[in-house]
């Protein structure tokens, strides 16, 4: 009889940003949505999450909100001091997890800023093996036009989008392979805007996982009613 060896499984939530494209005096994940703070929203839907030993949430040091969050008292939810950018904040939180989680734990990275994950996108992430990496993402549905530098808006060219994916979060990763492939992506000036990217520039091939077209990132004022509506419209069905 063979004993299989369950693993442990942590999920990291980079709640430090400021939200500047929101362009209010609080950070977003603070924002009422639907009566009760962002973040709120995306950590008591993480806690449906099934097999999770712990969460790390990345906070921005002067943070003065989240310990009002009815979830920071969850024996689950473990605060950890973020960075400047995303990525530091993900790699403080991946550090924690080295001290914290059990060796060879898994960790699934999900941005505080997407509230309206579906549990079910969550489980096909997380079904199967993913020794270098899986994350959530959508297949392009618009055509895709290329300019020449950033800021410029005549077209050079018109993109295979058959090839081209919107990466989403969770983004999942066994933790020390993660935590040495964005530590050595910073030190080489890779621009790390998602997990994947720091597991790419070490040389593996993440998986794509198909997810969902509600699994918003809200960003820009006009986000808030949509994840608002994506929620109710969840709660009903
Ligand atoms: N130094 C930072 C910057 C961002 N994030 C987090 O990373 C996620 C995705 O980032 P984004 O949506 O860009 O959030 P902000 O950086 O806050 O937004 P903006 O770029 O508009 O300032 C968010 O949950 C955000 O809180 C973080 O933990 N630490
Ligand atoms: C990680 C991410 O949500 C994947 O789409 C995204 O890259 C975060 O980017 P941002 O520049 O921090 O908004």
């Amino acid at each position: 009889m063979t004993v299989e060896q369950q693993t442990e499984r942590w999920v990291l939530v980079p709640a430090a940003g400021i939200g500047a494209r929101m362009g209010r005096e609080i950070p977003k994940q603070y924002l009422p949505l639907a009566g009760h703070p962002l973040l709120s929203h995306t950590l008591e839907n993480i806690l449906s999450w099934p097999g999770i030993a712990g969460i790390a949430v990345c906070v921005a040091d002067a943070d003065c909100w989240f310990e009002a969050l009815p979830e920071a008292n969850d024996p689950r939810i473990h605060r950890v001091a973020g960075g400047a950018e995303r990525a530091d904040s993900v790699l403080a939180g991946l550090r924690y997890l080295e001290k914290h989680a059990a060796l060879g734990a898994e960790v699934l990275v999900h941005d505080a800023a997407r509230p309206c994950i579906a549990v079910a996108d969550v489980e096909r992430l997380m079904d199967g093996e993913a020794p270098h990496g899986a994350i959530l993402a959508l297949p392009v549905s618009d055509t895709v036009k290329q300019v020449r530098s950033a800021g410029e808006t005549e077209i050079e060219r018109t993109l295979d989008r058959s090839r081209i994916w919107l990466a989403q979060t969770p983004q999942r990763a066994p933790v020390a392979l993660l935590r040495h492939a964005l530590e050595q992506a910073l030190a080489d000036g890779v621009a790390v805007t998602d997990e994947a990217s720091a597991l790419e520039a070490a040389g593996f091939s993440p998986r794509l996982v198909p997810g969902s077209r509600t699994n918003i990132k809200v960003t820009v004022p006009e986000d808030l009613p949509l994840a608002e509506f994506i929620l109710a419209t969840r709660r009903q069905s």
